[in-house]
């Protein structure tokens, strides 16, 4: 075989050469590392433009309501109604992630939100009780089994950020341009003026006078005026709002200071073990820098979970940019976590950072989450900016694999709005994008280190090929462990990716790939008899009609035969 571990190599070189922003110079980062550019944040400049949501979209979030998914399919109640309105061409591709916090954590409120598209529920870790995260999980899987949905639960670890935990206030208090104020790890009774508690009894470790202290990456901005034991003072040099669990960082000539904290913190791993016990799909971990805990942590869930858990990483400081090409091939997924990417990337280098983390996931075969404030606005209004609808359109335009809300569905007054905001721009920019042909300019590299490993990148590759070419309708995939459907999602065909699987925890971990609508069904070693049993399924919900094209690929692999004898394209007309 002419593929070599050298050309893949030499393959990941170009992938990274495309993305200039991501490349070292002399061993130094590109991105300048002092330069934070962060003299404003977002939030004090929300824009007033804002854009309605049609009316259509809200009919359809009324259809939904009484849709009821056939619990015997195992096929996602919402993507079966979707499906039988639409058609295949009209299914959404680009998948939804949704935090769970107080504004949607009853079972009416994720019933909603499943019904409105969310594929994946995020937990952050950093929020609430194990109880509360308990309840939560535990209703999003009688959701799943009693009312046929598939959405998968993502717990997000805290990590080894330093925020606040009591200031004094119960919402955001203002510092003032001179204000001087004590910052402390030590507890204490009651409230007391121009205090601020932090979560991390190191957190003032290796600071000193000088330092400047940034709140959430630019909200409002301190220096250190003395030390005292582990306590700090500080001068507002910067006023703005502190927020009830701002996030701190220290700064020193223009770089970060770092405390030295493991990434993946003692109590991180009590609330990994809790996701180990309460079943959970993904970990997604925070302020990943470098390959080593992503291995540590997969390799530990191998050995203590009795199912699959999926390890998805942060990227959100510059050391994990440096790092990026190992992280991502040592995790299943990557989340592009642009809020504290922000406070140390410039903002203006975002969307390309953005852009290219975007490209690099989908060449070397992982999901990408973009995530944070897409739709920030509608934590408050019911409408999104026009600037936030661009963003959204752009992450859409990129592939991305998923789009998260944050604040928008966990404590917003709008989330099932912000859901239906992001359905509708994904479909218009999904259309857009075919009709451009787009994904004809998407490059490819080569993956595989195996020769079996070669042919099925290579099937899924001329498949897709052939999928647009023909137009063909839907392209069916028979796969164990959802490879196949990967490498076909990877190339972002036209048609949806139907990924028949007997393996419940790749139906889960397929609920993050774009466009491959997973469904779990028996499957046998005899494929003539999978596919005619499939088709007929699928015709017998009248979703599939006289005519309609489909491509078949499979990677199951019969006890009597070779992997490669099923490797084949077929393309099956309806009759
Ligand atoms: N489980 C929860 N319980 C209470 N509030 C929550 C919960 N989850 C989220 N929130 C609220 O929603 C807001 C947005 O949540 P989210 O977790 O996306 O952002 P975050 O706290 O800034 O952390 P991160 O940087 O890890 O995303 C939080 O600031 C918090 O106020
Ligand atoms: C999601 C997240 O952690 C961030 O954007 O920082």
């Amino acid at each position: 075989m002419a593929i070599s571990s050298d050309s893949i190599i030499r393959c990941h070189q170009k992938i990274f050469a495309k993305h200039p922003i991501l490349e070292l110079e002399n061993g130094v980062f590109r991105i300048a590392v002092g330069a934070r550019g962060v003299s404003c944040s977002t939030r004090k400049l929300r824009s007033k433009a804002r854009v309605g949501v049609r009316p259509l979209a809200e009919a359809s979030v009324e259809g939904l309501k009484n849709f009821e998914g056939d619990l015997d399919f195992g096929l996602d109640a919402a993507a079966e109604r979707e499906l039988t309105e639409k058609g295949f061409s009209g299914m959404r591709k680009t998948k939804l992630v949704c935090t769970i916090g107080p504004a949607c954590c009853s079972l009416e409120d994720l019933e909603r939100l499943a019904r409105g598209g969310m594929n994946v529920a995020r937990l952050n870790m950093c929020h609430n009780t194990k109880e509360w995260h308990r309840d939560v999980i535990r209703k999003i899987k009688r959701l799943n089994d009693e009312k046929g949905f598939c959405v998968s639960v993502m717990i997000d670890t805290e990590g080894s950020q330093i925020h606040v935990v009591d200031h004094g206030a119960p919402s955001s208090l203002k510092a003032e341009e001179g204000s001087v104020w004590v910052f402390t790890a030590q507890k204490f009774e009651g409230s007391r003026p121009f205090t601020v508690r932090a979560n991390y009894e190191g957190f003032s470790e290796g600071i000193m006078v000088g330092d400047e202290l940034i709140i959430d990456g630019g909200m409002a901005s301190f220096q250190v005026v003395e030390r005292m034991g582990n306590d700090l003072r500080c001068k507002c040099t910067d006023p703005g709002l502190l927020l009830p669990r701002a996030k701190l960082s220290f700064w020193r000539n223009g770089k970060l200071s770092y405390q030295g904290q493991p990434t993946i913190s003692e109590k991180d791993w009590e609330d990994i073990d809790f996701g180990i016990s309460e079943g959970v799909d993904f970990v997604a971990v925070s302020f990943v820098n470098d390959a080593e805990p992503v291995k540590h942590l997969k390799n530990y869930l191998s050995t203590k979970a009795s199912k699959s858990i999926r390890v998805l990483a942060k990227i959100e400081s510059l050391e994990s940019l440096q790092k990026l090409e190992e992280i991502v091939e040592a995790s299943d997924g990557i989340m592009v976590a642009r809020g504290d990417l922000g406070v140390e990337v410039p903002l203006e280098q975002i969307p390309a950072v953005q852009e290219a983390i975007t490209d690099i996931c989908r060449q070397l075969n992982k999901p990408v989450i973009i995530a944070s404030q897409l739709l920030e606005s509608m934590v408050e209004y019911p409408t999104p900016t026009r600037a936030e609808v661009a963003d959204v359109s752009e992450a859409v335009r990129q592939y991305a694999d998923a789009m998260m809300l944050s604040g928008e569905s966990a404590i917003g007054s709008y989330g099932e709005k912000a859901l239906s905001v992001l359905r509708m721009v994904s479909g218009r920019m999904e259309l857009q994008s075919r009709e451009e042909n787009r994904q004809n300019a998407l490059h490819q590299c080569h993956l595989g280190d195996s020769l079996l490993d070669c042919i099925s990148e290579e099937i899924c590759n001329s498949a897709v090929e052939m999928a647009n070419k023909l137009g063909i309708d839907a392209i069916f995939v028979y796969t164990k462990h959802g490879e196949m459907a990967s490498l076909l999602s990877r190339n972002r065909p036209n048609p949806p990716i139907f990924a028949f699987t007997d393996d419940t925890d790749a139906r889960m971990a397929l609920t993050l790939q774009w466009g491959v609508i997973p469904i779990l069904t028996d499957l046998s070693d005899d494929m003539e008899s999978n596919i005619s049993k499939t088709i007929d399924l699928i015709k017998s919900k009248g979703m599939m009609k006289e005519g309609d094209a489909v491509l078949i690929v499979s990677d199951l692999t019969p006890a009597c035969a070779t992997r490669t004898a099923f490797q084949s394209i077929q393309v099956k007309t309806i009759v």
